[in-house]
């Protein structure tokens, strides 16, 4: 496994500038998972770095080797895309085991049958192992595909949205399995999500994109206690983070002008009277779909609790996130 390093990285499409000038390292043994809306970069940036696209600028090291001018295989990426890449013509086996028949690698028949062995029971498939490719399903087929990836040992694997094809249940459990195997691996892992779970427990980091920027690189607490604007501040948490008006509570501190409120920065009780227009249960938690002075609010529920709809309670901002009127974090005290 290897550090990886971003330097001034840059790509366009056309007019379409699709990563502009993103510097980041990845540790070795880091689980980095990059999130930002759709076409902020995500996928081009794995691309980059796996050498399915050239660089218009900048570099890219992989274990402190320039990559310039390497092909994929040379580079040693092992990537996994959304859409599964199989060969429909072989067997699960077979596919699991292509990875390793390479010619460089020369690996033992023994080991490579105990690999396959091994990927396909981690990922729940060992019963398919003497199926065709295509007499799988949806989420059969992407299993093998993160199998074929699996079996490898790259400096760094590259995954792209590998599990949002696959049924909740199959999803929590590979999310658990994926982060136990890059642990025990100590691989390098670079990994596109729009799920915030799976960026919030499987991560050592996050990179948040914008527009082609990297606009804040940290561990994912950092990323959700601390976010350096408005637009980070709204990338993590569940429910979302609530912006309002910063007056809205009174006298907002010299630049202030919005307020980024998360549950836990809403104190009920006492305040600003709020609407509860509607009350959801979620089974592990219950929300609260509040209406204040015209502004939506969802919050969490105090557990034993009980809140009718139309009646209202007092809430009041507790250490909130503040926000100039660009969107850019306001430190309080500062
Ligand atoms: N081969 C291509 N040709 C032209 N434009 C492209 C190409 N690949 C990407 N783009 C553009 O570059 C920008 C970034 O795309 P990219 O796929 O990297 O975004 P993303 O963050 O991965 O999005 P998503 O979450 O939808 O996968 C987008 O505007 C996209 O339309």
């Amino acid at each position: 496994m290897a550090e990886v390093v971003l330097n001034d990285v840059t790509k366009s499409f056309g007019e379409t500038v699709a990563v502009e000038g993103i510097s980041m390292t990845i540790p070795d043994g880091a689980f980095v998972v990059l999130l930002g809306p759709t076409g902020a970069g995500k996928t081009t940036t794995l691309r980059l770095i796996s050498g399915l696209e050239q660089l218009d600028r900048g570099e890219i090291f992989v274990g402190g080797r320039n990559v310039a001018g390497e092909s994929p295989a040379q580079r040693d990426v092992a990537m996994v895309f959304q859409q599964y890449s199989l060969y429909p013509h072989l067997s699960v086996r077979d596919n699991l085991a292509f990875p390793l028949k390479s010619p460089i690698l020369k690996t033992p028949a023994d080991e490579i049958t105990r690999k396959v062995r091994e990927v396909a029971e981690v990922l729940q498939i060992s019963h398919k192992l003497d199926n065709k490719a295509t007499a799988l399903s949806g989420g059969e087929m992407q299993r093998v595909s993160i199998g074929r990836a699996l079996v490898r040992d790259p400096a760094i694997y590259l995954m792209d949205e590998p599990l949002s094809s696959l049924d909740a249940k199959l999803r929590t459990d590979l999310r658990v399995e994926l982060k136990r195997i890059q642990a025990d691996l100590g691989a390098t892992l670079l990994y596109v999500t729009h799920d915030q779970i799976e960026a919030m427990t499987m991560a050592t980091h996050v990179g948040v994109l914008d527009e082609g920027k990297l606009v804040q690189f940290g561990t994912p607490r950092e990323i959700y206690e601390t976010p350096n604007s408005l637009y980070v501040a709204t990338r993590l948490g569940l429910p979302r983070i609530n912006i309002v008006p910063a007056s809205i509570f009174g006298n907002a501190p010299a630049g202030v002008t919005q307020m980024g409120l998360r549950p836990e920065h809403i104190a009920q009780g006492e305040g600003q009277e709020a609407q509860v227009k509607r009350v959801e249960h979620l089974g592990d938690q219950t929300r609260l779909h509040l209406d204040l002075q015209g502004h939506a609010i969802t919050t969490l529920a105090i557990p034993g609790q009980q809140y009718a709809q139309g009646s209202t309670v007092k809430i009041s901002p507790k250490n909130p996130l503040c926000f100039d009127a660009h969107g850019a974090r306001i430190l309080q005290g500062a």
